[in-house]
């Protein structure tokens, strides 16, 4: 895989204070990464630092070409537009034509259950609707790189669902996805690598591609009063009437059972790796 960007012996320090300290990574083209983490640890701080947002103390950072970046901030300053009128703004400086942008807005906000707000002031807009807008308007032109800080935090399940569906379709069409995040199942559902920042130093916890456990696609279909476990919350994706899960050859068993037990069917299980 063809690198995007390295970061080479990245320190960063807030009033004296070391946060970040000789962070040294690759990203490279079609990666999904997700840094992890207590609160706190640096990972918003690693993700502007990427982004080149803040500038690191010490170190460098290198971009191979010129990527287009979007980022999605955890939390999103509220305004006096309306959402409408913000991603219109938006969408224009991204260069997309004005039809262009009226069906993005519109079919992104029907997607995530947003249309009813779309004419209302951002300032009256709750965290978790703002956080949709946000992301709306990194999905409307396709970026090379997306940055997401804790994208999950405020979602409801649904639109979780949406948004994990969305991601996945960008990683497919090529995006690099770099997110900050504490849901391990949205780190199993979307990253390849798993990175976990710990007393200012970067640990790779998981690597799918490289460890060699396999994958598989299952596929569901609701029964009589099924109730979706909370340990698969977020990780479906609806197609049509079948329910579609990317899991661990490690976990298929337990959620297999899970799901079975909170009454869905399972109609199909195929290799994930080899699709
Ligand atoms: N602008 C700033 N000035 C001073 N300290 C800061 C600044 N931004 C962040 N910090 C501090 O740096 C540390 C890392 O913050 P950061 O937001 O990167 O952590 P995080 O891992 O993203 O946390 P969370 O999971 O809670 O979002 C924290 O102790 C935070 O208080």
């Amino acid at each position: 895989m063809q690198e995007l960007i390295t970061l080479n012996n990245i320190t960063h320090q807030y009033q004296n204070e070391t946060i970040l300290q000789d962070l040294n990574l690759t990203v490279s083209e079609h990666q999904s990464i997700a840094f992890t983490g207590h609160n706190g640890c640096g990972k918003s701080t690693l993700l502007k630092i990427i982004a080149g947002l803040i500038r690191s103390t010490q170190g460098s950072i290198r971009y191979y070409r010129d990527p287009l970046f979007h980022y999605v901030p955890e939390r999103f300053p509220k305004m006096n537009l309306t959402a409408r009128q913000y991603l219109s703004r938006m969408g224009k400086l991204d260069s997309l034509d004005a039809g262009e942008v009226c069906r993005q807005i519109k079919k992104l906000s029907e997607d995530f259950f947003l249309s009813e707000m779309l004419d209302l002031p951002m300032k009256h807009l709750s965290k978790g609707t703002l956080q949709k807008v946000s992301v709306i308007q990194a999905l409307m032109k396709r970026p090379d790189v997306l940055l997401l800080d804790e994208p999950l935090s405020g979602q409801d399940t649904d639109s979780q669902n949406v948004f994990i569906e969305k991601l996945n379709e960008l990683r497919r069409q090529g995006t690099v996805l770099i997110m900050s995040c504490h849901e391990q199942y949205l780190m199993d559902s979307i990253s390849d690598t798993v990175y976990k920042i710990d007393n200012t130093q970067l640990f790779r916890l998981d690597d799918k591609k490289s460890s060699g456990g396999r994958h598989y696609i299952l596929w569901f279909e609701r029964g009589i009063e099924s109730r979706l476990p909370e340990s698969c919350s977020g990780r479906m994706t609806i197609c049509g009437d079948r329910y579609k899960m990317e899991v661990q050859e490690n976990e298929s068993n337990q959620l297999i059972a899970c799901m079975i037990q909170e009454g869905w069917l399972l109609r199909g299980m195929e290799d994930a790796d080899h699709q």
